[in-house]
């Protein structure tokens, strides 16, 4: 604990009762490090299952396992003391049964102290999180485009327009219903969005939405830059560290093989330095 007085994280009913009020600020994290920068800056932080696209170079999010969202919680979790966190739930953990979702989402948060669950999904999911929030256990839906479905959505395409804004709308009502504290719009059109955030009684998380929803988040690899095998049109870089780590790295090699690396203040002196009376 520092000597000055430190915020105290806020919990899932900390964050519902933010609906309407300032934007909440959110970004993924999968390490230490990277949570201790983003600490002081977000209202929570998501331990994503884009982890296994980020980090472990997957191709989509199907492969991510609870072993995996376990690591990562644990890493992000000794980065964070202001800011909540919540995890993803990784495909094929809840889908099958709420009796298969509480089991999970319970072992999630035992063993990273996570202060709530995210799973994606709209009505088919209304029973399963109503079953895991009446048993204590704080659920944040996603809606819109959801990754884990990427196989029968045919690609990460908007989710709502014309025809289909009804069975968001009818996802982000059921969800509430059920007893989410919050639910994330992922590529969603700005308008729907819009309405589903002036239209339901939690706060709307955006990623691709609008920015009247109650919050946002993004993948902070893509707003670093450190992410590049894709650039999805709602990402927006804040900084490009990517090419810039890449050049510090030809630097190194080139130095190493130049003989320049290590210099004099990187080696040791054969002796000690002798610990004579001050001159
Ligand atoms: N780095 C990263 N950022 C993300 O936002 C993210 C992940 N990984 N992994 C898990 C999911 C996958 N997500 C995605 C992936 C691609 C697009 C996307 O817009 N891709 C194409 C368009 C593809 C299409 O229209 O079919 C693009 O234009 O970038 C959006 C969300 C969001 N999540
Ligand atoms: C993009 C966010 C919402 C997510 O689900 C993830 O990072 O896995
Ligand atoms: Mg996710």
């Amino acid at each position: 604990m520092s000597a000055t007085a430190r915020k105290k994280a806020p919990n899932a009913e900390d964050i519902r009762a933010r609906k309407g009020d300032d934007p909440l600020v959110s970004l993924t994290a999968y390490t230490t490090p990277m949570a201790r920068l983003m600490d002081n800056h977000c209202d929570f932080v998501l331990v994503g299952d884009s982890v296994g696209m980020v980090l472990h170079g997957l191709s989509s999010t199907l492969g991510v396992t609870m072993e995996m969202m376990i690591l990562h919680g644990q890493a992000v979790a000794r980065g964070l003391e202001a800011a909540m966190m919540v995890i993803d739930m990784p495909f094929a953990s809840y889908e099958e049964s709420p009796e298969q979702a509480f089991r999970n989402a319970a072992h999630l948060m035992a063993e990273t102290g996570a202060g709530a669950v995210k799973l994606e999904g709209g009505v088919e999911m209304a029973d399963t999180i109503r079953f895991l929030v009446k048993r204590g256990i704080p659920v944040m839906a996603h809606i819109g485009l959801t990754p884990q479905s990427i196989n029968t959505l045919g690609g990460y395409k908007v989710q709502g327009r014309d025809e289909q804004a009804e069975a968001v709308l009818a996802d982000a009502h059921a969800v509430t219903e059920a007893g989410a504290f919050s639910v994330v719009l992922e590529k969603v059109p700005q308008g729907l969005a819009d309405q589903i955030t002036a239209g339901i009684a939690i706060p709307t998380i955006g990623i691709g939405a609008s920015a009247g929803c109650d919050g946002q988040i993004l993948v902070v690899d893509d707003m670093l830059g450190f992410f590049t095998a894709f650039k999805p049109k709602f990402v927006k870089r804040y900084a490009d560290l990517g090419p810039l780590a890449e050049a510090a790295i030809a630097e190194y090699a080139a130095e190493v093989r130049a003989r320049n690396f290590p210099a004099a203040e990187h080696v040791f002196a054969d002796h000690a330095p002798t610990k004579g009376p001050k001159s």
